[in-house]
């Protein structure tokens, strides 16, 4: 009998690959002018329409009645206005998927992305690149694609094109595939290698919070820097904390390169993606770690495309969480993010 989401996770993986190599090259041909920004002002870059309708073309050849909840949608390339980008994006998809895809099939792929979520049934959920910015910077990004299943997160594959494959050896190579399935445990590889060549990952060992490392966002508007601070001394940690974008922070708690992962609302008016946490999640709870919001909650993926009823998201290995919930609501207590 195949193992629960068997061919799933195999698709997922494909798809990743295949999504975080468009990335790749579009950052060696491309980037430094094909960025435009949305209306959020977050830059969008022709790899992430990519990235997105590859990943959504193959999902809906090998599960065509799976809806999917994806960041981008068409407008941008749509009309005269979009045609330049349309074009290339059209280009890099083709010759992704060794197919040529004509323009409105393109278009329709990425706006597969548009379903609503929720409790019922199972969907997809993709960020196609989680960490614009660090990808535009050269930096860490990850392609990120989760199965959601009646609310629940099943199966998470993270791929982060720059990530070292051991962080102790940076020199032996970037690129690394993360994965994890319900009950299965969480597996890292190289991108671009074979099943066989999966490794067992686990969140660290660590005890006491002194000894631990943290990681946080580049960016101070996605995550507070001071409130960071302060948990950390809290904890009495006096490691300087590893700022990178994007999801392979779930994967540095997942491997043991960090143990604590905050992520600490700076408003009260956003609400996290679940995009930009599904993936993530799932790999920490496999590889033994602890995921929930700065209340100490499970993150709720059944809600639709946000994490409507969390804040926040504090992720550690298992020995660190006790102290690190305690010292992040010693330190959030009494204090309200601003509302802008
Ligand atoms: N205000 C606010 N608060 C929290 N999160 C926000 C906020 N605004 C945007 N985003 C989302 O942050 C995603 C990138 O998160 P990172 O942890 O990679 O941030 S950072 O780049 O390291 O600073 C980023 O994902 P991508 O757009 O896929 O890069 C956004 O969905
Ligand atoms: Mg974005
Ligand atoms: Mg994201
Ligand atoms: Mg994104």
């Amino acid at each position: 009998m195949p193992a629960y989401l068997e061919k799933e996770r195999a698709v997922a993986i494909e798809a990743v690959e295949r999504a975080a190599r468009v990335c790749t090259a579009v950052f060696q041909r491309l980037v430094t002018d094909e960025t435009l920004t949305k209306k959020d002002k977050s830059p969008v870059t022709v790899a992430d329409f990519g990235a997105q309708a590859v990943v959504n073309a193959i999902l809906e050849r090998h599960f065509p009645d799976d809806p999917v909840v994806g960041e981008e949608d068409s407008r941008d390339l749509q009309g005269d206005g979009g045609r330049a980008l349309r074009e290339k994006v059209v280009e890099l998809v083709g010759s992704a998927l060794d197919r040529p895809m004509a323009a409105d099939e393109v278009l329709r792929a990425i706006d597969r992305g548009q379903h609503a979520g929720g409790p019922a049934g199972r969907h997809w959920t993709l960020d196609p690149i989680d960490g614009t910015k660090g990808f535009l910077r050269g930096e860490q990004f990850a392609v990120c694609l989760a199965l959601v299943v009646d609310g629940k997160v099943r199966l998470g594959v993270v791929g982060c094109p720059n990530l070292p494959y051991d962080m102790s050896r940076p020199a032996e190579g970037r690129g690394v595939l993360a994965v994890a399935v319900e009950g299965q445990g969480a597996f890292q590889r190289r991108l671009g290698a074979s099943d066989a060549a999966e490794q067992r990952i686990r969140a660290s060992g660590v005890a006491d919070p002194r000894d631990a490392a943290v990681c946080e966002s580049v960016e101070a508007g996605h995550s507070s820097h001071s409130d960071s601070a302060q948990i950390a001394q809290l904890l009495g940690i006096s490691k300087q904390p590893v700022r990178m974008d994007s999801q392979c922070k779930y994967v540095a708690v997942a491997r043991g390169d960090a143990d604590i992962y905050l992520r600490l609302p700076v408003s009260s008016s956003y609400a996290e993606k679940i995009w930009d946490h599904a993936a993530g999640n799932i790999i920490v709870r496999e590889a033994g770690g602890c995921v929930a919001d700065v209340s100490g909650r499970p993150l709720d993926f059944s809600l639709g495309r946000t994490l409507s009823q969390n804040a926040g998201v504090i992720a550690t290995s298992a020995g660190v969480f006790d102290a690190t919930m305690a010292a992040v609501q010693q330190t959030l207590a009494g204090k309200a993010p601003s509302a802008s």
